[in-house]
């Protein structure tokens, strides 16, 4: 419960809201208990006057009765519409004010769940799924929303509507009362039971959905692979054995909620036959009119909806609470990257690295081993080795993804961690190795870095990037969509199209993790050439495999096991007759095969 107080915050900012809104609730259910006192008079009326119609047998004057008696009985009638409508108005204003308050700190607590998910680091996004990311802010958030609103409004009604009906009934008769009462804790009871195997069953079929659904989305996505293999039978069984499973779920839950209804009437019924019964007594006593048992029947029956709405909401605040919980969990995690001051920074683009280690938390794994160089303003800097040599592990370090374990990263004479973060990266144009493109126009996915663009720059950056002719071959050009509901791209044009992101920032620093792996080699040699005009005054570093791709840098360094373990310019390396001489003429070999 005490994970829901995160949200009273948002009570207090909608307080102007939230207190018309209980006062409507009282109001609402002051003129819902009325109706029973109006029916109860109306009752005695017509007990007396057909006693007194009955007196006046044979005389003029039972006609005037008559007529009088209509009238009044008219008018009582018109007087409950009349409450009935009036407590309807209530209704609706309590709706108003309640339920459109819960929908506005639903929207509030997105945004922020959102925007604290836009600062936590890397190592966040590592550690958790994109599905239970998603989760928090969709699922658990609607949860929560079921607390602020239905929950609230639910708890209050019951409490002001029992304590108004109990308080009316006692004030007529309470010996009555408690006889009239006695089955409701029990009814409270039974149904705080029943709640909690149909909120079982409920998260069951939940769970079972989600396996469904993510089962399909997963089909779906490797389509290609499951028809290539011929799975397509085996996915369809197993797909009708995930489908039992929910069927089964729902069916569990269709029979409990098939006792729940019947449950609830028997009490009732039981209810108002011990009512009738003890009223029919007291009246015998003449201690309550016959009036006071109608009156006394709409009271009990009054009273199902809050024993009704116990159960409910009580289950409903224990997911909320559940999910608030959840929720704070990734809301109180701190990233662990910090901006080290505040402002701007604009760097000229010298690097330093001097005596970097780095171990990934997650896997113990030490990806870089006391790594030390430095990058000039305008130099190129490549870097190779084998896979998994820890490669783009000193890009991430670079661009502060991570922090390093030991040693420290310059930029420029000052240490990164000490720089402006948003400031700093802004510095940096990167081309990751895995490319990922927005479900966007292409003209979008070029300026995404940018708050404002000009179509030149984005067509600029696109010539730089070797793939501007491919643009324009589309039909619709730079406003051709990509991504799921657009075309698709091949390996190499996104790999083109995201260099050209990255050129657009005109960035004093570039970094390109293995860019051109899905280039034919005539294309690369073409990026190559233009990136070498952009190139001019910034500093590079060129991640790559190929040999031919970074024999013009100005310094290459060979990585093996996160560490250097040859460095110079291509010549120099090359004499060396080492590990880049081997790498080196195992690729002419293979280039001439
Ligand atoms: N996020 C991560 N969490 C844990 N370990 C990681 C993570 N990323 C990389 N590693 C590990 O760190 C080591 C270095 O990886 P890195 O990606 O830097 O290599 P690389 O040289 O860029 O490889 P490639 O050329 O295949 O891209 C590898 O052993 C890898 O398994």
């Amino acid at each position: 419960m005490s994970h829901l107080a995160h949200l009273n915050k948002y009570f207090y900012k909608y307080r102007w809201r939230m207190i018309p809104g209980v006062v409507f609730v009282v109001l609402s259910n002051y003129f819902g208990v009325l109706p029973a006192q109006v029916i109860r008079i109306a009752f005695d009326l017509v007990k007396e006057n057909i006693s007194m119609y009955r007196l006046f047998q044979g005389f003029e004057r039972q006609q005037m009765v008559y007529e009088v008696f209509g009238y009044s009985l008219l008018l009582f009638g018109a007087l409950v519409l009349l409450l009935s409508l009036i407590r309807g108005l209530f209704l609706f204003l309590m709706r108003q004010t309640i339920i459109l308050t819960s929908r506005h700190i639903e929207y509030d607590l997105k945004n922020e769940i959102y925007s604290h998910y836009q600062q936590l680091d890397m190592a966040f996004y590592r550690r958790n799924n994109t599905g239970d990311l998603m989760n928090r802010v969709t699922e658990d958030v609607n949860r929560v929303r079921s607390y602020l609103g239905p929950a609230v409004m639910y708890s209050i009604n019951t409490v002001v509507l029992s304590v108004m009906v109990i308080a009316a009934m006692i004030s007529v008769n309470p010996t009555l009362a408690l006889y009239a009462l006695m089955p409701i804790p029990i009814l409270s009871a039974i149904l705080l039971f029943v709640n909690k195997i149909i909120n079982r069953r409920s998260e069951r079929i939940q769970r079972q959905l989600s396996t469904l659904s993510s089962f399909v989305q997963e089909t779906f996505s490797g389509i290609r692979v499951v028809k290539t293999y011929n799975r397509e039978a085996d996915k369809r069984d197993r797909f009708a054995d995930e489908s039992n499973h929910y069927r089964d779920a729902s069916l569990a839950l269709v029979k409990t909620e098939a006792i729940f209804f019947p449950l609830i009437l028997l009490l009732i019924g039981l209810s108002t036959v011990i009512t009738v019964y003890v009223g029919g007594l007291e009246v015998a006593k003449g201690t309550i009119t016959s009036g006071n048992i109608a009156e006394f029947i709409i009271y009990v029956n009054q009273l199902t909806f809050p024993a009704m709405a116990l159960a409910w909401v009580t289950s409903l605040i224990q997911r909320a609470a559940a999910s608030q919980k959840r929720i704070n969990e990734f809301l109180r995690t701190q990233p662990e990257i910090q901006t080290g001051a505040q402002g701007h920074f604009q760097a000229t683009g010298h690097i330093q690295f001097e005596n970097v280690s780095f171990t990934y938390p997650d896997t113990g794994i030490q990806a870089v081993r006391n790594v030390s160089f430095e990058v000039k303003p305008g130099e190129v800097l490549a870097i190779v080795g084998k896979t998994g040599s820890g490669k783009s592990t000193l890009a991430n370090l670079l661009m502060r993804m991570y922090d390093v374990h030991s040693g420290t990263i310059r930029i420029d004479g000052q240490d990164i961690r000490r720089l402006p973060l948003q400031a700093f990266r802004s510095q940096i144009g990167f081309v990751p190795q895995d490319v990922f493109l927005f479900s966007d126009t292409i003209a979008n996915n070029i300026a995404f870095g940018l708050d404002e663009t000009h179509q030149t720059e984005v067509e600029e950056a696109a010539k730089r990037a070797a793939v501007y002719d491919n643009i324009i071959g589309f039909e619709h050009g730079f406003e051709t969509t990509i991504g799921e509901r657009g075309i698709t791209l091949s390996g190499g044009q996104k790999q083109r199209v995201s260099i050209a992101r990255a050129l657009i920032k005109k960035p004093p620093i570039l970094i390109f993790d293995d860019c051109l792996s899905a280039v034919d080699t005539k294309t690369e040699e073409e990026i190559l050439r233009n990136l070498s005009v952009v190139m001019q005054g910034k500093s590079t570093i060129f991640i790559a495999h190929r040999v031919s791709t970074i024999k013009n840098a100005d310094h290459i360094l060979v990585l093996d096991d996160g560490a250097i373990i040859e460095q110079g310019s291509h010549e120099a390396l090359l004499a060396l007759r080492g590990s880049y001489f081997e790498l080196h003429e195992k690729q002419l070999l293979e280039e001439e095969v």
